[in-house]
């Protein structure tokens, strides 16, 4: 029997991210290909058009799996019955901006955007939180939304995540598919800490620990933790405009990992509440490996951490726990 459609949000639709992240929806690529979908698009009256402009072209792809779409500026219709709501609108970073200097005027968007979900959303609804800064984004979308379950609100670090599976295959010369099991911990910034201590590659002879593989700790301590840190504000200056295909598809992949479940012996990372877990502390949206399955994210709990780990994720802690301070003070 064919499935019931699912209402899925995307707010900023009309943006850079919102264009590549509806075909992909539209397709299949978040909640599979037997999955038929109803698409909701929000963005502002400035955008109105433009959204109206890739409605139209959702019409002409003839999708099989869109079911529907609503186009629209107004919150309320926008957030009504959805089960997937993936947040992107706001005001992305431009050269030579630091991510606080997008703080204030997308911490406020979540604010009142909690409310309508809370509000109009279906009952367990999952919420994905791209737009920056993601985590604190996240935070004050779960501080104003109290009703709405903690486990249900996570922000994207699966772009960091591909990003780090993507520069450890280009080294090793190895297929990206065959790379797993690398974290990214804490904060969707540049104090954010790829980590390949618990990293493997497929090969013919079994599993094999990156680390040894690449046997070569300065490259594995400096350049691949910068780049990886570093790589939004590559893509930036390389095409003036902040990644959005990538985007776009680790949203994909952050939502159907999480719906669907993530392969046995496969962890991913997900921006998701602490509850303490690895001396974090508890209260930050903070960037986990997890394991997903029927739906529910769990920390993976156990690794060892060496003290260069500490350090880093120690750092990344802080620094989230100024941005959640921040935030408050635009706020007030
Ligand atoms: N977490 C991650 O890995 C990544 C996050 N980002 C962030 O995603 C966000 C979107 O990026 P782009 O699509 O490139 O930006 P964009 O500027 O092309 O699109 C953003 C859209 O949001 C809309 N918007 C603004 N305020 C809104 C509101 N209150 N409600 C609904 N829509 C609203 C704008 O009109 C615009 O159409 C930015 O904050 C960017 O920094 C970008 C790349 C990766
Ligand atoms: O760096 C930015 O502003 C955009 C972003 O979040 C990324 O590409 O990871």
């Amino acid at each position: 029997m064919a499935k019931e459609p699912v209402r899925v949000l995307v707010t900023g639709a009309a943006g850079q991210i919102g264009y590549a992240l509806v075909p992909m929806i539209a397709r299949g690529v978040m909640l599979g290909p037997d999955q038929p979908v109803i698409l909701h698009m929000l963005d502002i009256p400035p955008a109105a058009e433009a959204l109206n402009g890739v409605k139209m072209e959702l019409v002409d792809a003839a999708f099989p799996l869109l079911k529907g779409v609503v186009a629209t500026t107004d919150v309320v219709e926008a957030c009504t019955g959805v089960s997937i709501a993936v947040m992107v609108g706001g005001f992305p970073r431009k050269e030579g901006m630091e991510r606080k200097d997008v703080m204030s005027k997308n911490v406020a968007i979540y604010k009142s955007q909690a409310s309508a979900l809370e509000s109009y959303a279906a009952a367990n609804c999952k919420v994905l939180v791209v737009a920056n800064p993601a985590n604190t984004n996240a935070l004050i979308l779960k501080e104003f939304a109290p009703s709405i379950s903690v486990k249900n609100i996570t922000c994207l670090t699966r772009l960091d995540h591909n990003r780090a599976l993507g520069q450890v295959s280009e080294r090793l010369n190895v297929p990206v598919s065959d790379v797993k099991n690398v974290i990214i911990w804490g904060n969707h910034s540049s104090t954010q800490y790829p980590d390949v201590n618990h990293a493997t590659v497929k090969t013919p002879a079994g599993e094999k620990s990156v680390r040894e593989l690449v046997a070569n700790d300065e490259w594995l301590h400096g350049e691949f933790i910068t780049t990886v840190q570093q790589r939004g504000a590559a893509i930036i200056k390389a095409r003036k405009l902040s990644s959005a295909l990538s985007a776009a598809s680790s949203a994909c992949d952050h939502i159907r990992d999480w719906v669907l479940g993530t392969p046995e012996g496969t962890w991913v990372s997900m921006g998701v509440y602490s509850d303490g877990s690895y001396n974090v502390p508890a209260g930050l949206i903070y960037s986990f490996p997890v394991t997903c399955c029927n739906g529910i994210w769990t920390i993976v709990q156990g690794l060892p951490i060496d003290d260069l780990s500490r350090k880093k994720l120690d750092l990344t802690a802080e620094e989230l726990t100024e941005e959640k301070a921040l935030a408050y003070s635009c706020l007030s």
